[in-house]
């Protein structure tokens, strides 16, 4: 027998067909992506609702993924590609690391698990129970938050609590925003499946799920790490201002130089104004449509 990089098709958590980068060992096919300009590969794994991590490989005998239980694992492997490509094509980086670190996924952790999260090493999806969530891997915006997680761990480092963990949580939100361009909700594919239109939040309206959308309305709480996931609405409207005012093109540079340049552990709201002004500043000058428009975003939502 004989090793190849293969091209499967697998069917995604909504029942939509797409084609997936595999490779082919040993008469079985793995999810598993070589073809990226990584020294690593973008591979997905199986936790078989067990809690231990990585899991095993996400295999198929045919190279057609398209059987209910792998649903969650073909969305994980196509996002994860989704947003390598957006790093290295948009800013040209090489994955969370810039030097073509391996992305790992697992799937099916835990039973009726309704959450997703990045530990530090990897990106780890639960089923959800089917009512407050489906497998939230079948959202481009679930899995752009937590490689975006990943990214700022290797960069700002904003640490997790208070208004920093706020802001690292709203650079999550809002590179989800930057790569999925469709609308100003996260999660809304894979929260409550029984309800349409909903989301988990919104970046335009905030207050519509629960979060502060000015900093009038911060949330002291010992709870969540000092509520990162109600304050983000604050940095997230300023994002969602930032947008509205400049566009995608030139938000999405200016938030990826703070990110990557201003922004540090201890970096709060006022500390983030000044980091968007000052890239704005570097990329289109200071007094630019940008740069204005950067500074009225955050003055909309208190942050001076
Ligand atoms: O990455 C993150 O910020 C979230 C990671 C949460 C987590 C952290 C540590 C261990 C376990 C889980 C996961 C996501 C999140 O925002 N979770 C929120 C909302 C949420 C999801 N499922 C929940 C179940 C109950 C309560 C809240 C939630 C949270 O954990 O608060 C991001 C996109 C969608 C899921
Ligand atoms: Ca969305
Ligand atoms: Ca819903
Ligand atoms: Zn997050």
């Amino acid at each position: 027998s004989y090793n190849a990089v293969t091209e499967g098709t697998g069917v995604g958590v909504l029942g939509d067909t797409k084609k997936l980068n595999t490779y082919y060992s040993s008469g079985t096919y793995y999810l598993y992506d070589t073809t990226k300009a990584m020294t690593g590969v973008i591979e997905t794994r199986t936790a078989k609702n067990l809690s231990s991590l990585p899991g095993s490989y996400s295999v198929d005998p045919d190279d057609n993924f398209n059987a209910t239980n792998q649903r969650a694992d073909v969305d994980a492997h196509y996002y994860a590609g989704v947003v390598y490509d957006y790093y290295k094509n948009t800013f040209n980086r090489n994955s969370f690391d810039n030097k073509g670190a391996t992305i790992t996924s697992t799937v099916h952790y835990g039973r009726n698990y309704n959450n997703a999260f990045w530990n530090g090493s990897q990106m780890v999806y639960g089923d959800g129970d089917g009512t407050t969530f489906t497998s939230l891997s079948g959202s481009l915006d679930v899995v752009g938050h937590e490689i975006t997680h990943a990214v700022t761990e290797r960069t700002a480092g904003l640490e997790y609590q208070g208004q920093s963990g706020a802001l690292n949580e709203s650079i999550s939100d809002t590179f989800a925003m930057f790569m999925d361009q469709k609308n100003f909700l996260i999660g809304e594919d894979v929260y409550t499946p029984k309800i349409a239109g909903d989301a988990l939040r919104s970046l335009s309206n905030p207050t519509q799920y629960g979060q502060p959308e000015n900093m009038s309305g911060y949330v002291n709480t010992t709870s969540d790490n000092g509520g990162v996931h109600t304050n983000s609405g604050i940095p997230n409207k300023a994002a969602y201002n930032t947008i509205q005012s400049i566009g995608y093109d030139a938000a999405q540079k200016i938030y990826y130089r703070a990110l990557t340049v201003y922004l540090s552990p201890k970096s709060n709201f006022s500390a983030a104004r000044a980091a968007m002004l000052a890239s704005a500043a570097d990329l289109y000058g200071t007094g630019s449509t940008q740069y204005n428009g950067v500074a009225s975003a955050w003055t909309k939502v208190g942050v001076n």
